[in-house]
């Protein structure tokens, strides 16, 4: 493809007439190769800037950076806004790409949402895929990116490889790094759904205004000027001001939840009831009114269900189709996973929560299924936002019954200190800094009418121990774990009081 095509397909100006081949673009100059178009962005750790020449030397036609970067030897792309202009670029090169995509931002519960989707598709006879937390995942399996939003050629060529492959229905999760980052740009997104706000993040969004204005980028800017907007009503007035960016930008609005429409635009939650293995929704929408049995506990997880729902809708699946599939629903990785029972009787959860919005969320789902104590073993990430650390202790004291601090991916803090300052929101909590320890003692500790959840890295495969050089990722996995310490600890004799 040649780059003056590509740029006035993508209504960029050149700065030159150009029939320079194109070959594929790269933003890190080591995966430059003749005929790439480089984006050199400014980033947290280094200057992409600072690797144009080697860039150039690599064999880059064109790259794409700020207007004060030096550019010798290939066409400068010259934008205020390179990673954005570099997204438009791309997006034109990369084609085919599946007809209906859609996407999902929020706080919680993207992955679940996403996952769903693609599952509620697939159940309506699509060939569907998702792209989120747990990787690309299609009827094959899940590939991991490593990223819940990857960087913008790893996303486009996703997208294109799994339109090569006959997938016509991907959901992806936006997070409010990757819109800030223009990571996910220039397809045609149908729907977007935004699941709940609250706290996390605020490490690099350095307020809520800043962290939901980065969420909004995906109504605002991203989404398809017809797109419909599916919005979960119950996250306060974050969900009018979600509405409200929705109606600005005129998209079709679908509310979804105890308040959402009972009419075409929504799906209104009328009744929920806790069963034991799951949950039975009484829903009403276009005037129909269905009882579903969603075969997965926690009211957390019945909102990701309907928001999911209604992203099926807007793809223009039948609603019968869907609201079956919804009582079909199989569990995602790492969210509310029942790892093992233990030998004494207590079932283990583990769950992905790493905010304290979202360990209020897995605690109350688990509480009306305790007959006697929950017990509840979580720690914090490093290097991530350190604010959330004590909300989140005092999240797990007011909800459980006992409550065991641990680590969390330490990365490049010292994990010691990451405990204080989640033990500063506990009272009665007990530390234990090694977690397979903390699961072992939980597990221990719980018996027969107790449950045992341990929060914070669902679906992770691994802690990951220091940074940059010397960044390892030490084997970890809380289903295993939990596993093998049920194996090894017998059972109780007397139930704890
Ligand atoms: C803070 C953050 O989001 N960082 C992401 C960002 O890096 P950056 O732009 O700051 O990159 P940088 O390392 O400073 O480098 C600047 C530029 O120089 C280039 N470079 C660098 C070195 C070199 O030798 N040559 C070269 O060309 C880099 O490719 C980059 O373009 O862009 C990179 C490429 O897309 C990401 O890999 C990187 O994610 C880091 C590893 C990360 O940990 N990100 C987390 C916080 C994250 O993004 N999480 C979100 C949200 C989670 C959620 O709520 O679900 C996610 O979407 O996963
Ligand atoms: N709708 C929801 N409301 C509140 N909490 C939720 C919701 N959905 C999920 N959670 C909580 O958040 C955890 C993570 O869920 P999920 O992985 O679906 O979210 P995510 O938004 O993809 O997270 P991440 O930002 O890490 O990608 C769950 O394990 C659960 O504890
Ligand atoms: N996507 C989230 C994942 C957090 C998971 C938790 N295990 C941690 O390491 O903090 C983040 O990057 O903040
Ligand atoms: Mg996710």
């Amino acid at each position: 493809m040649k780059l003056g095509a590509l740029a006035s397909a993508a209504g960029i100006a050149m700065p030159e007439a150009c029939d320079a081949l194109v070959t594929g673009f790269a933003i890190d100059n080591r995966k430059v190769a003749p005929g790439t178009v480089f984006g050199a962005f400014e980033g947290t750790q280094v200057n992409g800037e600072d690797f144009i020449p080697a860039a150039i030397q690599a064999g880059a036609v064109a790259v794409v950076a700020r207007p004060q970067a030096t550019v010798e030897g290939a066409i400068h792309i010259v934008s205020e806004e390179p990673r954005q202009t570099f997204a438009q670029l791309a997006a034109q090169f990369f084609s085919p790409v599946p007809d209906n995509i859609v996407a999902v931002t929020g706080t919680n519960g993207k992955t679940s949402t996403a996952e769903m989707t693609r599952q509620i598709w697939r159940m309506c006879g699509h060939s569907a895929a998702s792209i989120g937390t747990l990787g690309v995942t299609t009827p094959d399996g899940s590939v991991s990116t490593g990223l819940t939003t990857p960087d913008i050629v790893t996303f486009l060529s996703n997208m294109s490889g799994l339109a090569r492959e006959g997938v016509s229905h991907v959901a992806y999760e936006a997070s409010s790094h990757g819109l800030s980052q223009y990571r996910n740009e220039g397809l045609h997104v149908t729907a977007a759904g935004f699941t709940n706000f609250s706290r996390d993040h605020l490490d690099y969004h350095e307020t809520m205004e800043e962290y939901f204005a980065a969420k909004m980028r995906l109504f605002d800017e991203v989404v398809s000027d017809s797109a419909t907007a599916v919005v979960w009503t119950g996250t306060g007035e974050w969900t009018d001001r979600a509405i409200d960016h929705a109606q600005q930008r005129n998209l079709r609005v679908f509310t979804v939840g105890e308040q959402g429409d009972s009419g075409p635009n929504g799906i209104r939650l009328l009744t929920h009831t806790p069963t034991q293995l799951g949950q039975e929704l009484e829903v009403e929408h276009d005037g129909n009114v269905r009882t579903i049995t969603l075969p997965l506990i926690g009211a957390y997880q019945s909102a990701n269900a309907l928001v999911a729902a209604g992203l099926a809708l807007a793809t223009g699946c039948d609603p019968s189709a869907v609201f079956d599939a919804v009582s079909r629903l199989q569990p995602v990785r790492g969210r509310l996973e029942r790892a093992v029972i233990t030998q004494a009787g207590a079932p283990v959860y583990i769950d992905y929560a790493h905010t304290p919005d979202a360990l209020e969320s897995a605690i109350s789902a688990l509480k009306p299924h305790v007959k006697g104590r929950l017990i509840t073993v979580f720690g914090a990430g490093g290097d991530r936002d350190q604010g959330k650390r004590a909300e989140m202790g005092r999240a797990a004291s007011a909800h459980s019954d006992v409550v065991i601090v641990t680590d969390d991916n330490p990365r490049g803090e010292d994990a010691a200190a990451i405990r204080a300052e989640i033990m500063r929101g506990t009272t009665g909590a007990t530390e234990v800094g090694d977690r397979r320890d903390a699961i072992t003692e939980a597990i221990t500790a719980a018996a027969r009418d107790d449950i045992v959840l341990i929060a914070g890295k669902g679906h992770e495969q691994g802690q990951i121990i220091g940074s940059g050089e010397t960044m390892r990722i030490l084997p970890f996995d809380d289903v295993t774990v939990a596993r093998e310490c049920a194996a090894n600890v017998g059972p109780k004799l007397e139930t704890n009081s």
